[in-house]
């Protein structure tokens, strides 16, 4: 069990396809137009192509069973034999899997949060008393022997068991979770003599949890799960993959036990304590100096003297990316639209590779037999820092300039008063967040329009007809804050991006956020300016078509600084200051168009949180202070909305009532309303919509069900300050199911404010 040292690598690959193909095969197979057969097929095509390509590419150990058709925490809950009960009366394993992902028409799906500090999703396994945890490996032995078939170098890689359990979640009174490691590490310990027996000489175990809060002894925690798995005989050589931080306490407990190899993530963390850990000088350190979060091509002389660095504390260094790769487009190839200039500063999944394979190289056969290479690198490096389109004064300028003017806006009860004069709305109004489907047609109308198959005139009547219905069909529901729907946005970042300076939006720079949806982040190059207003004529538009208010839409600056590819070159705060600007000059436009509630969706604000709580209260000063740099331009009797999703708002809850905004609508039909307890102990006092019934699942929600969720709030809110509406967006939903889920929720809703 030493394993051979390999020298290459990276941590795990996307998997949705470099066209996406997984994503059509598996909504078609949702859709009945395909079985699973063909969906199987696919699937095995594309792990082939992904293992050959980055075999070909120069890699000696290939990471394997980072495939999923839908998410790698819920494969590491069916290999532990942990879906939750009311799934288990579903015959077929992968049906059963979607169940669990997606729900029923008659069963809830697991919970879907943030990944660390990702813009990608997991589903949270539930544990609960009668949990019995039970090895089912057959994922993964089939992907090792897939690989091991094609003399592939294939290196297995499980999430480890400290990190599923402490991301795991107790359900009926199951305590929690992390109380289990002793159910589960037998369990690890039969898994790895089985990879063993299938011929797997490395197994990587990912213990991203190490670098982070969620336990207050992580060290303890890596030195008993590894001294129990590192002792086991039978066994391929392990490799602890750490990423996304430092491990502090837990290198040198891990660096105690038997486990052959560490990666440490040496973008996010440092080199620096490699050389206090004397026990590493027995092991492969699998340095990840090619960030697999961020798509700026990488300093190689800079890696190469990190590298240089560990080099005499260590058994053997490999080189590899900091993280999967899951978290960058697949190659820059498809961009046919970047500038030369552009893309030289640029790596995407298979650039990055290449550097590694580049690094690797260079350490082995040292720098002159990449020299050609490492020069064109520092010339690109260059080009970039003295670039005129990063650096523009005038925004530098105007940025100084909106904070000096002030980002606190009128006492919050003032702005009330005015508001209510203003809007007259009745008691607990109902709304939505945004977004209505995207139907094929409106992302058909959309392609075309990239094709220059329609001009753009017929594109936006196109958009104004979906505006229109979208008009007519909240008025008709009774909704009394309506919105445009969204239609005319490809994406609520990207929307943005693409009208902003300083941005670059990639043509097919698809990057997984779950299951089978997936986001195109922006390139955030440069200075940001806002040549024109962005939403005004639509917002004005459907205004037009209804005496109701009509909220402005806008993404906040935190958000479409999470989920872009920011700069490397100045801090987060800076950036988003820029946007901030930009987002208020078109806060001031849609005032001026005579639009009363503005919408400043921040559902990004828990993603950027630091992982480790000392470095928190200074992202959460800049970020709040960014999305009131934003909304502080308008007047008092102009009623600012926020809305926020996708996490658990624990530790940010003071942040969001710091935000200040008027009314904030908040994902709470999955946490039962626990939000608004928790709101309520930090003293906010504004507005709260908590979003009554779940949009990611299929499932209408029934009247009563709505009414007991409003209930549930009117304890905890008054009437004068509630809010009904989902919990988030309603794109990815089809138009009947927003039709009968809204039409509950306005019944709902009548039928509580009858009783108030
Ligand atoms: C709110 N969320 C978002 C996050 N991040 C973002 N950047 N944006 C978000 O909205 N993070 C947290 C959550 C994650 N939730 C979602 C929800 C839904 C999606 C989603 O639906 N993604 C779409 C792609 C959206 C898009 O860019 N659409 C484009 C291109 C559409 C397209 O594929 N066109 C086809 C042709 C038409 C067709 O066949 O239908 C093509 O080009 O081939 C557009 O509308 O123009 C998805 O399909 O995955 C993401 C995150
Ligand atoms: N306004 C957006 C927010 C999603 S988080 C939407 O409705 O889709
Ligand atoms: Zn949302």
């Amino acid at each position: 069990m030493t394993g051979t040292p390999f020298t290459a690598t990276t941590l795990g690959s996307a998997r949705i396809g470099p066209k996406r193909q997984l994503k059509r095969a598996i909504e078609s197979y949702w859709a009945g137009r395909t079985d699973q057969t063909q969906l199987h097929a696919l699937a095995t095509d594309l792990r082939r192509d992904g293992l050959q390509k980055l075999h070909t590419a120069g890699l000696d150990s290939v990471p394997v069973n980072t495939f999923s058709f839908y998410d790698q925490m819920l494969d590491t809950a069916v290999l532990l034999g942990a879906l939750p009960p009311r799934v288990a009366g579903i015959a077929d394993d992968l049906d059963r899997y979607f169940a669990a992902a997606r729900g029923t028409g008659r069963i809830a799906p697991l919970e879907m949060t943030k990944w660390f500090d990702t813009n990608y999703h997991y589903l949270v396994p539930e544990i609960s008393a009668s949990t019995e945890f039970s090895l089912n490996p057959g994922k993964v032995l089939g992907e090792l022997d897939e690989a091991l078939s094609l003399g592939i170098p294939a290196r297995p890689v499980i999430i480890g068991p400290i990190t599923f359990l402490l991301l795991s979640k107790a359900v009926d009174d199951g305590g929690a979770p992390i109380g289990r490691l002793d159910e589960v590490i037998p369990l690890y310990r039969e898994l790895l003599s089985t990879l063993r027996s299938a011929g797997a000489e490395w197994v990587q175990i990912d213990e991203p949890a190490l670098v982070t809060d969620l336990h207050d002894d992580p060290a303890g925690l890596a030195s008993r799960v590894y001294g129990e798995l590192g002792s086991a005989t039978d066994r391929p050589a392990i490799l602890v993959a750490s990423y996304f931080g430092d491990l502090r306490d837990a290198l040198p407990a891990l660096a105690a036990t038997d486990v052959e190899g560490i990666a440490l993530d040496l973008v996010r963390g440092t080199a620096d304590a490699v050389a206090t850990v004397p026990t590493l000088t027995s092991k492969l350190l699998v340095a990840g100096v090619v960030n697999g979060r961020n798509i700026w091509r990488n300093d190689l002389s800079a890696s190469l003297a990190t590298l240089a660095t560990l080099l005499g504390s260590a058994a053997s260094v490999a080189v590899s990316t900091s993280c999967s790769t899951l978290h960058v487009p697949y190659s820059l190839d498809p961009e046919t639209e970047l500038d030369d200039t552009l893309r030289s500063w640029l790596a995407f999944g298979e650039e990055k590779v290449a550097e590694v394979v580049t690094l690797a190289t260079a350490l082995r056969d040292g720098r002159e037999s990449v020299s050609t290479t490492l020069d064109d690198c520092s010339q690109a490096l260059a080009a970039r820092r003295s670039d005129p389109r990063v650096h523009d004064d005038r925004v530098r300028e105007q940025v100084a300039e909106a904070l000096r003017a002030g980002i606190a806006r009128g006492p919050s009860a003032d702005r009330r008063t005015a508001q209510n004069e203003r809007l007259n709305l009745p008691e607990v109004p109902t709304t939505t967040i945004g977004s209505y489907p995207q139907t094929s047609a409106i992302r058909l109308a959309r392609a075309a329009l990239r094709k220059n198959e329609i001009g753009v005139a017929e594109y936006e009547q196109r958009m104004r007809d979906e505006v229109a219905s979208v008009i007519a069909l909240q008025e008709d529901l009774g909704l009394d804050v309506l919105v445009h729907g969204e239609p005319e946005r490809n994406d609520m970042v990207q929307y943005f991006a693409e009208q902003l300076d300083g941005f670059f939006a990639t043509e097919n720079g698809w990057v997984q956020s779950y299951g089978t949806r997936c986001v195109r982040p922006p390139i955030l190059y440069g200075d940001v300016r806002r040549p024109h207003a962005m939403t005004v004529a639509w917002i004005d538009y459907a205004q037009s078509l209804t005496d109701r208010p009509v909220k402005g839409m806008l993404t906040g600056p935190v958000t479409i600084l999470a989920w872009s590819f920011v700069r490397d070159d100045q801090p987060l705060a800076d950036s988003a200051n820029q946007i901030a600007v930009a987002i208020r000059a078109e806060t001031v436009d849609l005032e001026a168009a005579g639009i009363g509630i503005i919408q400043v969706d921040e559902p990004a604000l828990r993603e950027l949180l630091p992982l480790r709580s000392e470095d928190q209260a200074a992202y959460l000063t800049w970020a709040v202070d960014a999305f009131r740099l934003s909304t502080s331009g308008v007047r008092d009797s102009t009623q600012i909305h926020t809305h926020l999703c996708y996490s658990e708002f624990g530790t940010v809850i003071g942040a969001i009532s710091d935000l200040d905004a008027d009314v904030t609508s908040i994902e709470a039909a999955r946490s039962h309303m626990e939000v608004l307890d928790d709101l309520n102990a930090i003293g906010y006092a504004n507005g709260v919509g908590p979003g009554v019934y779940d949009i990611h699942s299929p499932r209408v929600p029934e009247v009563g069900e709505i009414v007991a969720s409003l209930k549930a709030a009117l304890d905890a809110v008054p009437a004068q300050r509630l809010w009904i509406n989902p919990d988030c967006g309603l794109k990815t939903r089809s138009t009947d199911e927003v039709e009968a889920s809204l039409r509950n929720l306005v019944t709902a809703a009548h039928m509580v404010r009858s009783e108030l």
